[in-house]
């Protein structure tokens, strides 16, 4: 009773069929959603997924509501989440209660202690940054594509804090690794598709439905971790009294804290928040910044603009910084136009209702799962003047100085909001600032697209760009 209003639920596939032809229509879930909620409630609807009842929510006050009310910051139990951690609920992105809390606040702590968020991190962005130029230097005039490499980067960083090592960017291993997790970010959408409702499916169908590619990535995403797991064990068995027993990363501080009896410190949690931290950190941020250098090209008046702005507070041969920001409010404003009309998580990972309660006056049973589509609420012509154009100077006052917003909600918000946001904003800005800063990007495609592929996190099109040095 009181359920929010929805397309009729067909027996066993509920509606199913209708969304996956109106995202065939549309080209992705987050459009097709975004039409639907006309015939319905624009603010609010329902669906059903097998047996499973979703409520996809689009406005700010019922995002702000999904991100903050206690009762629905749950979690989905399926057989497509649980595949990536060998089949247990584990790890900080998927799993909720007590055991989320205590686990989300022991790696933040950590990540904290390592370097996120402050100067050490920086300067891990920048010596990254460093290797990454080096190996454009090697192709400029040539036309390249961004993505995998920047991945790889933003991987090393994390990997450093968490792991204490980082990856040769010319790895096949490493390679082999970023190129399926764009794939599994490109196979599935956000609510894992028929093989999270039907997971019998994959006896079935197992290439059609996904099975094959997780299978192929949980695996060797799994070996890799593991292996650096054993490692950091046997390290540890070694170190004898009066020995530096300081952790020296995440891995090393779990093991710790697993050696002082605390029972939910197990090995399987260790593995699940490693691969959250691959899986989580890497596509993100490097799409974000492929969708800011598409935007480049295809504005190449603000390239300019944005150009004029970073050669006024940085001489030739600096590098950048992201105390800048301040000096440099077009560039911020550019990031997050981009991030507004090419948000990489259109739909917000799934929310679980932990018990009966109300949303927007509708009855929300327990165990039903909450989407929110981020991208009306950043199309909301309410919000946002013209929202189909590319306006960076919406987040400019008439003098030039940064003009902030709140109705930009690209990290999420609340107890489940984004954990790396100060890594990601702080390695957009290094990167694009440093990218621009040297280079002009041109291209000779005169066909780039800027419809997004769809997927849990949305990339744009692949396409080439050519790096002109702007000094000799
Ligand atoms: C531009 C890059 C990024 C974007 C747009 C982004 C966006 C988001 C969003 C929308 C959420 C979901 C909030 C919710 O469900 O309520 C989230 C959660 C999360 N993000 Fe990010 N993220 C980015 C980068 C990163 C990075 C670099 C890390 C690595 C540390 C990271 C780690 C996480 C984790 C662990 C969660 C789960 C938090 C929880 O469930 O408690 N993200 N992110």
């Amino acid at each position: 009773a009181n359920f929010p209003p929805g397309p009729a639920w067909l027996p066993i596939v509920g509606t199913l069929p209708l969304i996956k032809k109106l995202c065939a229509k549309y080209g992705s879930q987050h459009v097709a959603l975004d039409k639907l909620r006309h015939s319905y409630n624009p603010d609010i609807i329902s669906l059903k997924f097998g047996s499973e009842k979703f409520i996809v929510v689009f406005s700010q006050e019922l995002i702000k509501d999904v991100f903050t009310l206690k009762a629905l910051q749950g979690r989905p139990d399926n057989f497509f989440i649980k595949m990536r951690t060998n089949g247990k609920r584990a790890g900080v992105t998927m799993t909720d209660g007590p055991l989320w809390y205590e686990h989300r606040q022991f790696l933040i702590k950590h990540l904290r202690q390592l370097g996120l968020g402050k100067n050490l991190m920086e300067a891990m962005i920048l010596d990254e940054f460093l290797a990454f130029e080096k190996h454009l230097d090697s192709q400029v005039y040539q036309e390249i594509q961004f993505s995998q490499k920047v991945a790889g980067s933003v991987l090393n960083v994390l990997w450093i804090m968490v792991a204490g090592y980082k990856f040769d960017l010319n790895s096949g291993k490493l390679s082999n690794i970023l190129g399926l997790m764009g794939m599994r970010a490109r196979a599935f959408q956000i609510t894992g598709g028929p093989l999270g409702f039907f997971p019998w499916l994959r006896f079935i169908a197992p290439d059609l439905v996904g099975y094959t590619l997780l299978k192929s990535l949980s695996d060797q995403l799994y070996s890799l971790v593991n292996e650096t797991i054993m490692d950091h064990k046997e390290r540890l068995k070694h170190i004898g009294p009066g020995d530096d027993s300081t952790p020296r990363d995440f891995i090393d501080a779990f093991l710790l804290e697993m050696e002082r009896g605390n029972e939910t410190y197990t090995d399987d949690q260790l593995l699940a928040i490693c691969l959250d931290m691959f899986i989580a950190g890497s596509e993100t941020t490097s799409n974000t910044l492929d969708f800011a250098f598409l935007n480049m090209v295809l504005h190449p008046d603000v390239q300019t603009r944005v150009q004029e702005q970073i050669d006024s507070v940085l001489g030739p041969d600096e590098k950048p910084t992201y105390a800048l920001k301040t000096k440099l409010p077009l560039v911020e404003a550019v990031l997050l136009e981009c991030q507004r009309m090419y948000n990489v998580i259109p739909l917000s990972g799934a929310h679980r209702a932990t018990e009966d309660t109300k949303l927007g006056g509708y009855n929300i049973p327990k165990d039903t799962l909450i989407m929110s589509c981020l991208y009306s609420m950043h199309y909301n012509p309410d919000l946002w003047d013209e929202p189909d154009k590319f306006k960076p100077e919406r987040f400019l006052n008439p003098n030039g100085s940064f003009n902030y917003c709140d109705s930009l909600y690209q990290f999420g918000f609340g107890k489940r909001r984004c954990l790396g946001e100060t890594l990601a904003r702080s390695f957009l800005f290094i990167y694009f600032v440093g990218i621009l800063h040297r280079y002009k990007i041109t291209t000779r495609d005169e066909n780039i697209s800027r419809i997004p592929l769809p997927g849990i996190s949305i990339s744009p099109r692949p396409y080439n760009v050519i790096l002109v040095p702007r000094r000799s």
